[in-house]
């Protein structure tokens, strides 16, 4: 394996390459700060500069970049093999939290921070992404029924990965070692608490690399010691992953084709009512109404699907206004 290929460089992005670029050296984005970003390459910290105009805002830790290989100046983004992203709040822009990243790590814990509706949106971003879910549960140190959540996890989706763990274990990181390999990038998503920096220091170990790429730790204007808010961390067997910050409400917006996959049974109903803009709820020739009749779909997963789709829809822009902002269906406050 090349050293590139080892940083998560593969044909995806080779292939956007070319044949003027070939003098050009790959990096990629390790951490994104406010006024700057930071890039690595197979030898470490990288130099890259950004033009006067460029806003940090547009990279996600984890992108792939051309630099020229004696100032370090930006030439351009390579096309993002997968990217993560969110709206916070009311934001009409989508903050970039990973890109580029194979495996998502959805951490939640088991106690009352575990809730369903909150990992479905988690698995239709992940759908949206482009990145394979792994469910991670945490704290199964804390509770004799840890094999309940993981029970309720695992029916969430066939086949999908659910680990149950005790982030703070010498265990966690083999536990997760089949998605850690070399090349391969994963990222961690939770809520503000799950344990998502414990497991980085599981995953990541003592004698970590980290300090290598001397981007993880950041001070503060009172020269207090902070983590990075987003940023790559070296792993020992050769992956690479990304820690994110705990999000506090997950909105859905922009992910109607995450939802009609991760939804596949209720599109396919929905598709046999007899009406085609049927709203599911009193219409008659309903098949989405007539499987809830039947006990084929569960009631409480058609309300899930039912609010998801309305705030997708409420939250999506439809169209540019007249200065090239976002105009929503419906105002909000
Ligand atoms: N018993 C137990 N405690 C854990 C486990 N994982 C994390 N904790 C504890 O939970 C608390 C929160 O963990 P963090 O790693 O800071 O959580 P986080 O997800 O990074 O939180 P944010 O940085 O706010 O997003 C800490 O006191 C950890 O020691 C676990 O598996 N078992
Ligand atoms: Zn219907």
């Amino acid at each position: 394996m090349t050293a590139l290929k080892r940083l998560g460089w593969s044909d995806f992005f080779s292939d956007q390459l070319t044949s003027d670029e070939d003098e050009l050296a790959p990096r990629r984005i390790a951490s994104v700060h406010r006024s700057r970003v930071e890039a690595i390459d197979a030898g470490g910290p990288a130099a890259l500069e950004l033009p006067a105009n460029a806003n940090t805002a547009d990279f996600a830790v984890g992108d792939w970049i051309l630099a020229d290989p004696i100032s370090g100046m930006l030439v351009r983004r390579l096309e993002r093999k997968t990217l993560f992203q969110r709206r916070a709040g009311n934001d009409t822009t989508p903050q970039l939290v990973a890109a580029n990243v194979d495996t998502l790590f959805i951490v939640t814990s088991c106690n009352a921070e575990f809730n369903l509706s909150r990992l479905e949106r988690y698995l239709i971003l992940a759908e949206q992404a482009g990145s394979n879910p792994v469910i991670v549960l945490t704290k199964a140190d804390t509770t004799e029924d840890a094999d309940v959540f993981r029970v309720q996890a695992q029916a969430l989706q066939p086949g999908l990965p659910v680990i149950l763990l005790n982030g703070r274990s010498v265990e966690a990181r083999e536990l997760l070692a089949p998605w850690c390999g070399k090349g391969q990038t994963c990222a961690l998503v939770g809520s503000s608490g799950v344990g998502k920096s414990t497991l980085v220091n599981s995953l990541v170990g003592s004698q970590s690399d980290t300090q290598k790429t001397g981007t993880i730790r950041e001070y503060d204007s009172q020269g207090r010691h902070t983590t990075t808010a987003r940023s790559l961390h070296a792993l020992p067997g050769g992956g690479w992953v990304i820690d994110t910050p705990g999000i506090r409400t997950l909105y859905v917006s922009d992910v109607a084709d995450g939802i009609d996959v991760f939804f596949s049974d209720i599109a396919e109903l929905a598709s046999q009512c007899r009406f085609r803009d049927c709203s599911h709820v009193h219409e008659p020739g309903c098949a989405v109404q007539a499987a809830v009749a039947s006990g084929e779909l569960a009631g409480d997963r058609l309300d899930r699907w039912r609010t998801l789709v309305t705030e997708n829809r409420d939250r999506t822009p439809v169209v540019s206004g007249p200065h090239g902002n976002k105009i929503y269906r419906r105002k909000r406050h």
